[in-house]
């Protein structure tokens, strides 16, 4: 039985996203498209993150003051939350250009060093899923960011030799959902490091606000609530749950979205009001109904949701985790007391979210 604590913040990482789900974090096509217009240019358009932001703001300025490009900073997180919007306003407020390349594009070294050896004075390199990047690629980072030089091999075997670089100075962005997966030597080569916390609601409600403002769409504060509280702590669903909303609001109504509209709308697309979709509810459904809240194993709950095991554990499992809805235990999934409550159930006396059972979710 498979029950290591897996981040249970960094939902859904790569590849295990069922890509057209409403709720994923990863972008898809759509996202992409409508993203780069919802993006906040500056950080002070920039909503939530305090502390990032303020620490970020000072080291920025601190570079500009001093006249030098500003130390590596390397962002971390879940999907969906900023860290590609972020690194766009790292080179908006050095007043640099930027370069967008992610981890698994660089699969030798010799591709980064192309792409380090044709970069600007001052430029922003964001190295998106930086922990995804070979090892020789790697390497070859560690002298980039400290002493702005790279060795490039020329040749192979006994007779390769390696000709020294010069490159001019750099800002790398580099952005991880998994920051435990990087190296040290790597990550002590960042000078700033910012961890990026899912979002209030509140905060939401802002993003929303803006975006539908950038959309043409009109919203009223308790329509942009009811919307945030289904987005699971991540713009990117906001995002994307506004443009749904929107649908329905043009076909259905006459374009305004209150709390009614966004609630209907995504009614109809399965989203619930804590952001659980069918998926979700499906897994808790069998949980508690068929195994009366568990302990159940892994396996055996996927095939009672007619899914694959990694689909439960990658793609439902992480945010039922962190909404406190299910446990992961020592003996199999267990549901929580408020597993119970959100499907309107009744736990049997001795199941293990019955009141007093508590107790039960260890380790
Ligand atoms: N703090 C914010 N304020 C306003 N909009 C935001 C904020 N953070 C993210 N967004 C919006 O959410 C969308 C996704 O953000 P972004 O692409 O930067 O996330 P990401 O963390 O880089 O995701 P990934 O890890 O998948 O690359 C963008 O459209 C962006 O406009």
């Amino acid at each position: 039985m498979n029950w290591d604590a897996t981040d249970a913040g960094a939902d859904a990482d790569a590849g295990a996203d069922a890509g057209d789900r409403l709720v994923g974090a990863s972008a898809d096509g759509e996202d992409q498209a409508v993203e780069a217009a919802l993006r906040p240019k500056s950080l002070s358009e920039f909503v939530g993150q305090e502390r990032v932001r303020e620490q970020l703001d000072l080291v920025l300025r601190a570079a500009l003051a001093r006249g030098a490009t500003s130390d590596h900073v390397l962002l971390s997180g879940a999907p969906g939350l900023g860290k590609t919007t972020l690194a766009m306003i790292v080179a908006a407020e050095m007043g640099a250009p930027i370069r967008i390349t992610s981890g698994p594009a660089i699969q030798h070294a010799g591709d980064l060093a192309a792409i380090l050896s044709s970069l600007q004075e001052g430029e922003v390199l964001f190295l998106d899923e930086i922990h995804r990047m070979s090892r020789p690629a790697e390497e070859m980072l560690y002298m980039a960011m400290e002493d702005f030089r790279v060795d490039v091999i020329v040749g192979k075997g006994p007779g390769a030799t390696a000709i020294p670089l010069e490159l001019p100075p750099f800002t790398l962005v580099g952005a991880t959902t998994r920051a435990g997966l990087l190296p040290p030597p790597l990550r002590d080569r960042f000078g700033f490091t910012g961890h990026m916390e899912f979002y209030a609601s509140g905060e939401l409600e802002r993003v929303l606000h803006r975006s539908a403002q950038l959309l043409d769409v009109e919203i009223d504060a308790e329509g942009a609530a009811e919307i945030a509280g289904r987005s699971r702590g991540t713009p990117r669903i906001a995002n994307r749950l506004l443009r749904r909303v929107r649908d329905y609001a043009q076909v259905k109504g006459d374009g305004f979205v209150n709390r009614e509209v966004a609630a209907a709308a995504l009614g109809v697309y399965e989203v619930d009001e804590r952001g659980l979709d069918r998926l979700d509810r499906a897994v808790l459904h069998a949980l508690l109904k068929l195994f009366s809240g568990g302990p159940v194993g892994l396996s055996t709950l996927a095939v009672a949701v007619g899914e694959e095991r990694e689909t439960v554990e990658e793609v439902a499992e992480p945010f039922l985790v962190r909404e406190g809805l299910l446990a992961r235990t020592p003996r199999g999934r267990v549901a929580t007391p408020a597993a119970w409550a959100h499907l309107g159930l009744t736990a049997p006396r001795h199941a293990p979210g019955a009141s007093g059972q508590e107790g039960l979710f260890g380790a």
